[in-house]
């Protein structure tokens, strides 16, 4: 039986709920799903499929998310193709949310040499109950603060992956 690993970066729990939200989506088509933050995965050997999310902080994925993706290249070979899929949360306030953040430089070119898509976008969080620091506390008092995660958009997004994996190999063609 196939495995997915859901593997997130998190700092302030916004990405966390994201990635919760698509290992139930997952788990509710039957899939087997392992949930970690990114710096609490130990191999990808019980793994053919992992999403991989990061909150964006300053343009860039946390660190551990980037350290488990370079893993996840050098792990990814003939003998174990892991297909993968990758997002990240950030954009915040009504006129970015539902903007695309592009990829960091080295998360587009891990996604080209994983064969993945690039990674999708999702809206982010910034609030005075969960902000962390003197940047994030100052930014949940001011115009982009809120909770701009759309459960619907995140959901649809992990039923597509669902369904490409509950999908019969498609056999070479010749
Ligand atoms: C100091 C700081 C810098 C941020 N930089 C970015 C950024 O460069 N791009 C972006 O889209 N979002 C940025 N954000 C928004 C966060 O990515 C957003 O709040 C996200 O939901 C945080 O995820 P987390 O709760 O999982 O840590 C920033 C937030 C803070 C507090």
């Amino acid at each position: 039986m196939s495995k997915t690993l859901v593997a997130y970066a998190s700092k302030m729990g916004g990405t966390e709920g994201i990635a919760q939200a698509v290992a139930e989506e997952l788990r509710g088509a039957g899939l087997e799903v392992d949930l970690r933050p990114a710096d609490d995965v130990s191999g990808f050997d019980a793994y053919d499929s992992v999403i991989l999310g990061s909150a964006v902080y300053a343009g860039r994925w946390r660190r551990p998310a980037r350290r488990l993706l370079k893993r996840l290249v050098a792990a990814n070979s003939i003998e174990h193709p892991i297909r993968v899929w990758l997002f990240h949360s950030g954009p915040t306030g009504p006129e970015h949310a539902d903007g695309v953040v592009p990829a960091p430089g080295d998360v587009a070119a891990a996604a080209i040499a994983l064969g993945c898509a690039q990674p999708a976008t999702f809206g982010g969080r910034i609030e005075t109950a969960t902000a962390k620091g003197f940047l994030a506390k100052s930014m949940a008092k001011g115009d982009l603060a809120g909770d701009f995660r759309d459960f619907d958009r995140i959901r649809t997004w992990a039923d597509g992956i669902a369904a490409e994996l509950s999908a019969p190999a498609t056999p070479p063609s010749h």
